[in-house]
């Protein structure tokens, strides 16, 4: 495999759909994109990949007009990307659906498909007309979410719809999904997918980013891999073996994740968290388990199961309806965050953008947010011991970052969510709370973090992992399944993976 700083020229007719031609990025003194290419053709679903900070989410802000490259230049069907300013002429060549979504909750579907358009009949808006229309273009991308519903109440899978249905209604016949699975569940990527083919055969391009080297394969007929910047290279799935893949990805030749053999926990120690008939009615209904020190559990179940509303509740983000949760034999007395912080327990919530950072803080500020608490009557945190945490972190997490204090929105994705983990470790916690705590994570970065929850676990923390990735799930001691807001399976670690996905289903 060689490498390229862009793919060769294509000899087929048609030009791309899209494409990036020598784009190069700086942001002060970093190289976000180093002359890189890229080529889309119509009808293919190109896949994405690299890891944190390789310059994914820099090269989609080009392509959708939202930055300006430095140099070189972006092409849609052979012709040059509109003047940034010309919103409407990007807008019918590209759209991009972004994990975070761009409807406003506060209006229906209606109102988000149309609002501030033109032509829908003078200044004053005609509500049976918007409607209508709106109607009429989910019909057309067979989109199944009634039109009045408040926007709020979608879930991310018809979200997503929407917002490719509105994309779609502006023109544009290519559209990126920036890790669209990332907070899907099983049967609803397997629909997601469905649908993408579907959107395929009727004309629609996709380039398609994710983590998940198996959605890639699954999904996508070519691949380009980005590395610190660069293009390393582009090539059809099929003649791409997955070793392959991440050693593009990576610049070195890496085993795959496997499950590393742990000490059992001693089963008589007393548990450090302890569930008693929690409920949440309408969520979840009592739920009980414990979890000892230095054991790993980890609790799985689809989308409505109930598995994130359980963990939310532990973390006193939402309030348990009747019920206890214990952390070293004491009961919790009042809920809320920073009682469950101050009870010793960590978190690494499920949306690091609403719960997780402080984008206007920097790193190190980040990384040191859950401290303070824990120092007592000396009250605020020397300078030399937040120091000290800092660099730990940064070192121990492999924290892609120019320094302690830059700020943390300046950082890729993959990289945020490694201070989300700092933030969580930093209090030592007796009891760790992860919901997905892979997402958005490179295939490697992946390895370093579950490595740091193993070891974590083994220095006597009692460690919870709600998630349905199997990868995540790999180093538990036990994995409890949820299903309708009840506990229903128990797999003991050496389970079968088919298993495991069937009761996670509610199949099993
Ligand atoms: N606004 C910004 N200011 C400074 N540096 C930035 C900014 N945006 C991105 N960067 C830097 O540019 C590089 C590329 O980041 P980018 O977000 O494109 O990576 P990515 O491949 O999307 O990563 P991830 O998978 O973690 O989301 C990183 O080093 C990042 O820190």
């Amino acid at each position: 495999m060689t490498e390229t700083a862009a793919p060769e020229p294509d000899s087929s007719a048609e030009p791309p759909i899209a494409e990036a031609i020598g784009v190069t990025k700086r942001f002060g003194r970093t190289l976000a994109l180093d002359r890189v290419g890229l080529r889309v053709h119509a009808g293919r679903t190109h896949a994405l990949v690299g890891r944190n900070g390789a310059g994914k989410s820099t090269l989609v802000s080009i392509l959708t007009g939202l930055a300006p490259p430095d140099e070189g230049e972006v092409r849609f069907r052979g012709q040059r990307a509109p003047a940034i300013a010309d919103r409407d002429a990007w807008r019918s060549r590209v759209a991009c659906v972004y994990q975070h979504s761009t409807i406003i909750p506060e209006l229906s579907v209606a109102e988000n498909l149309f609002i501030g358009r033109q032509g829908l009949g003078g200044r004053i808006i005609n509500w049976r007309t918007m409607r209508a229309r709106a109607r009429e273009l989910l019909d057309t991308w067979s989109v199944p979410v009634d039109v009045r519903t408040p926007a709020r109440e979608l879930s991310v899978e018809h979200r997503q719809l929407v917002e490719i249905a509105r994309s779609l209604s502006y023109g544009a016949r290519f559209i990126i999904l920036d890790e669209p699975t990332a907070q899907l569940d099983g049967t609803a990527i397997k629909r997601l997918f469905g649908r993408i083919r579907d959107l395929q055969t009727q004309g629609v391009t996709f380039l398609f980013i994710s983590h998940h080297l198996d959605e890639t394969y699954e999904i996508c007929s070519d691949v380009t891999v980005f590395r610190d910047a660069r293009h390393v290279l582009t090539a059809p799935v099929a003649d791409l073996g997955k070793t392959e893949l991440i050693a593009a990805m990576t610049g070195e030749s890496t085993e795959l994740a496997r499950a590393v053999p742990r000490e059992r926990p001693d089963p008589t120690a007393a548990p450090a968290l302890r569930l008693e008939k929690l409920t949440r009615t309408g969520e979840f209904a009592d739920v009980e388990f414990e979890v000892r020190p230095g054991e790993m559990v980890g609790l799985a179940g689809g989308g409505s199961s109930g598995r994130v509303e359980v963990a939310e509740t532990i973390v006193g983000s939402r309030r348990a309806t009747a019920g206890s949760v214990l952390v070293s034999g004491v009961r919790l007395r009042s809920s809320g965050t920073h009682a469950a912080l101050a009870a010793g327990i960590g978190f690494v919530p499920r949306d690091r953008h609403d719960e997780g950072l402080v984008p206007a803080m920097s790193v190190a500020d980040n990384a040191t947010l859950t401290v303070p608490q824990r120092l007592g009557r000396f009250g605020l945190l020397s300078r030399r011991t937040r120091d000290t945490l800092v660099r730990n972190a940064i070192e121990g997490l492999d924290i892609k970052a120019d320094s302690p204090g830059q700020g943390v929105s300046e950082l890729s994705g993959g990289n945020q969510q490694k201070v989300v983990f700092a933030r969580a470790l930093a209090t030592d916690p007796a009891v760790l709370v992860l919901i997905t705590p892979t997402a958005g994570v490179d295939v490697r970065s992946k390895q370093t973090l579950l490595a740091v929850v193993r070891d974590t676990a083994d220095r006597g923390t009692a460690v919870l992992v709600v998630s349905d990735e199997l990868d995540d799930l790999r180093d538990c001691d036990r994995v409890l399944v949820m299903v309708q807001g009840q506990l229903r399976t128990e797999y003991e670690k050496g389970w079968d993976d088919r298993e495991l996905v069937a009761a996670m289903e509610g199949m099993a």
